[in-house]
């Protein structure tokens, strides 16, 4: 496929899971050439090191760590909620990596995260059917006609959002946030409140012990905390295509384009079609990418479309992030994992472990059972271990507020919890200590692949 590539090439594919009811198309425009004029979100150099990175990660030497929002809103748009999802990941990010032994690249699901593909385009309550909702950059979750219908200032707001997350994001990384042992303070407060947390008390002990010596061996020249600094990358589902493409800029001085909306962006596992409109945009930028590869994925099919979207094999350009769930994990991912071996090409394998584990509780709540999201993550593992293929990341739906989203885990969430804190705007999220207590698990694992004996084996 060398056909010419431009930003607006995909408008020429089909293209699913975008809204066409929009009732103005001309105030679509002006919105989409508004956009095409405002400042990048993110910088290309910022891009190429997070592909820098996870080229390390695809050569098994560092991890990545993807989370976020299910669902960014313009309602839950806080400085409690940024820096929340901030420190959780932060938090994980320091389990793994001490217990991986290996640097942990950090990806949030944050500051552009607001377009969603729904399974129908319509919804029903009480004999009235409306448009579903799509994510508040396309229109309002409210079930009221005029909230339903699109609204291109939408996505006008999502930018300016992303604009100020990043910019509040940016300040925390830069050390404006608290000192790693303080962050870790807090892992250890969870690990003590939760009877659940307790076997990981030796692993945070040994965290805190080592996070403390580390600051006392290299004190700021004036005997201060020296603030940490860290970097923390932006990613969401490239689903809206005409909002992408406005963000899209040729850089100067390489004539490459990235999409400036976010340093990494994905293809969801509705619209991977090898001839549409979302491969077709994706594979023009130099943005590293991701691909969502479900239960239907062909080693076949995720062959083309490596041809496609990474000819030429570039370290750190593609990741695939399996989400099949934990009946089919163990069935679908060894062949696929057998074809990139066999192909040769660098690529990363990751896992999300929540978007195969979704059912309705008995009280209609849409929800997501916390042994199950364990059972995909492990059985990823295993077969990763069994291929010999480097487990390269985790992708997560979560949030660092107390919600009661998704069953089980350390607070043992039930059914009849579900209704008090339920705040996704669309799919059930793991929280703090759900999160936290994954990445101790996930951190044991490789903990056990790092051991001299498991590396001999
Ligand atoms: O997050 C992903 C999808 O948008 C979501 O799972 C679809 O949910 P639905 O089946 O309720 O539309
Ligand atoms: C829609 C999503 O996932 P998937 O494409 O895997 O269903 C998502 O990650 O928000």
């Amino acid at each position: 496929m060398n056909r010419t590539w431009t930003p607006r090439t995909w408008r020429e594919k089909p293209v699913k899971y975008m809204p066409d009811d929009y009732p103005d198309l001309r105030a679509l425009t002006r919105v989409e050439s508004e956009l095409s004029k405002l400042p990048p979100l993110v910088h290309p150099a910022e891009t190429r090191r997070l592909t820098a990175a996870l080229a390390q990660v695809s050569q098994g030497k560092a991890f990545l760590l993807q989370g976020g929002d299910c669902a960014e809103s313009f309602k839950e748009f806080t400085t409690d909620n940024i820096r929340d999802t901030f420190r959780l990941i932060l938090q994980m990010a320091i389990v793994l990596t001490f217990a991986g032994g290996r640097p942990v690249v950090k990806v949030g699901r944050i500051a552009g995260q607001f377009a969603k593909p729904r399974s129908s385009p319509v919804e029903t309550l009480d004999g009235v059917t409306l448009p579903a909702y799509r994510g508040d950059i396309i229109n309002g979750m409210d079930f009221d006609a005029a909230e339903r219908t699109p609204d291109p200032k939408r996505l006008l707001k999502a930018y300016h959002q992303s604009s100020a997350t990043l910019n509040l994001l940016r300040a925390y990384s830069g050390g404006g946030y608290e000192d790693l042992c303080n962050l870790h303070r807090w892992t250890l407060d969870f690990v003590a409140a939760s009877p659940q947390g307790e076997p990981y008390r030796k692993l945070a002990d040994s965290i805190f012990e080592s996070l403390c010596f580390m600051s006392a061996l290299c004190p700021a020249p004036d005997h201060t905390p020296a603030p940490p600094t860290v970097e923390l990358f932006t990613s969401h589902e490239a689903l809206l295509l005409n909002f992408e493409e406005a963000l899209t800029r040729q850089e100067p001085s390489t004539n490459h384009w990235y999409d400036a909306s976010a340093h990494m962006l994905w293809i969801g596992e509705r619209t991977r079609q090898l001839d549409g409109g979302h491969v077709e945009f994706m594979r023009g930028l130099r943005n590293p990418i991701g691909v969502k590869c479900g239960p239907t994925m062909e080693p076949d099919d995720l062959l083309r479309l490596m041809d496609v979207l990474n000819p030429e094999g570039l370290p750190g350009r593609l990741t695939l992030i399996g989400r099949f769930g934990a009946d089919k994990v163990a069935d679908c991912l060894p062949r696929l994992m057998a074809a990139t071996r066999q192909d040769g090409r660098p690529v990363i394998w990751s896992i999300d472990p929540m978007h195969g584990n979704t059912h309705k509780a008995s009280n209609g709540y849409k929800t997501r059972a916390f042994d199950r999201v364990l059972s995909e993550v492990k059985g990823f593992l295993q077969v990763a271990s069994a291929e010999g293929v480097h487990p390269g990341g985790i992708h997560l739906e979560m949030t660092g507020q107390n919600v009661t989203e998704c069953l089980g885990g350390p607070r043992a969430v039930t059914e009849d919890d579900l209704s008090s804190r339920y705040h996704t705007h669309c799919d059930p999220r793991l929280n703090a200590d759900q999160a936290l207590q994954l990445s101790f698990l996930v951190a044991e694992k490789l903990h056990a692949l790092k051991s001299p004996r498991a590396r001999a084996a």
